[in-house]
């Protein structure tokens, strides 16, 4: 049987960690570390995610804001709300919940963020200095980063030797995590919808990353035995024998399959979602430090 990667246990010590930086930032130099989230619309799961980094924020010690703007928000409402922030010295993180709503030009609302608050690390000049592995000033997305966490707990930081697959090509995940595996010297190949069997190319790899938003899609015996799995997918589906319109989370990957097949494997829920926000937090902080000049922890 795999051992089970406990997400929450991991991000809980990154929260930690974020905690005792921000308070040591504070005493030396003043900064109280700064993070505005913004909300478009009443998408209850996005609700729930803002809700959930607004607590994590206070946890942290930081000062924390949410602007929760009406789903028929204009663009340009938008965009002076931004603006306000990137020029407020009090905020050092940005973040804007996606999905936002249709007749919102998604990618231009990230594009406005100020690279140096970008704690999502969706901006042009994060995903390059990502890709032309600047790892160390960049500001890298929450869940991929806290994938590499989880992977680090079992097999170090030095992938060299190992392949390493990851199944979808989202620019959140599948592009980031390709970029940070390879920073680690693990052999990397991205899957998708167009691979030609997908079972055989996952059964070459040491390391699984599933990020392809389709319930359950990753069968036991596409992998490799003793692989590390990660599981990025969070889907919600009908579960009758909990009664009658009862739904529960599953991941990417058959988890009753795969733990008997994989050395180890991330649960869902409790295995990546709890590592995004503990990531989101110690990107705010590193923001904080960065302001002020100070040199930041390492996560
Ligand atoms: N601007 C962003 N928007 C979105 C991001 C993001 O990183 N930046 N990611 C996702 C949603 N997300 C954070 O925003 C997120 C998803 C899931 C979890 C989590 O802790 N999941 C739990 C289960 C929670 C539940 O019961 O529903 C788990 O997996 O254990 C945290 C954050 C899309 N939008």
């Amino acid at each position: 049987m795999a051992e089970r990667i406990d997400g929450k246990a991991v991000a809980a010590e990154v929260v930690e960690k974020v905690r005792t930086a921000a308070d040591a930032l504070r005493a030396k130099t003043g900064v109280q570390t700064g993070l505005a989230v913004v909300i478009v619309g009443e998408d209850p799961a996005s609700q729930v995610y803002v809700a959930s980094k607004g607590r994590k924020a206070k946890e942290c010690g930081f000062h924390s804001v949410e602007h929760a703007l009406p789903e028929d928000t204009s663009e340009d409402d938008l965009v002076a709300l931004i603006e306000r922030l990137n020029a407020d010295p009090a905020i050092h993180g940005i973040l804007v919940q996606l999905p936002l709503p249709k007749h919102i030009d998604e990618g231009r609302i990230i594009q406005l963020i100020d690279p140096d608050k970008d704690v999502d690390g969706f901006h042009f000049i994060n995903v390059g200095k990502l890709g032309t592995g600047e790892v160390a000033t960049a500001f890298v997305p929450c869940t991929p980063a806290g994938s590499m966490l989880l992977i680090e707990r079992v097999l170090g930081r030095d992938l060299s030797g190992k392949t390493a697959v990851v199944v979808g090509r989202s620019n959140i995940v599948g592009k980031p995590m390709f970029n940070l595996l390879l920073a680690a010297n693990a052999t990397v190949t991205v899957a998708h919808s167009r691979t030609a069997d997908l079972p055989a190319l996952c059964r070459t790899a040491d390391i699984l990353v599933a990020a392809v938003g389709r319930p359950q899609m990753i069968k036991g015996d596409w992998i490799k035995p003793g692989a590390v799995v990660i599981d990025v997918g969070i889907n919600r589906i009908p579960a009758p024998e909990r009664g009658e319109g009862k739904t529960r989370l599953v991941g990417d990957v058959d988890f009753d399959g795969a733990e008997k097949v994989a050395g180890a494997i991330t649960p869902v829920p409790g295995g990546v979602g709890p590592m995004t926000i503990a990531m989101l937090m110690a990107n705010s902080v590193v923001s904080a430090y960065r302001a002020a000049g100070e040199e930041p922890p390492v996560f």
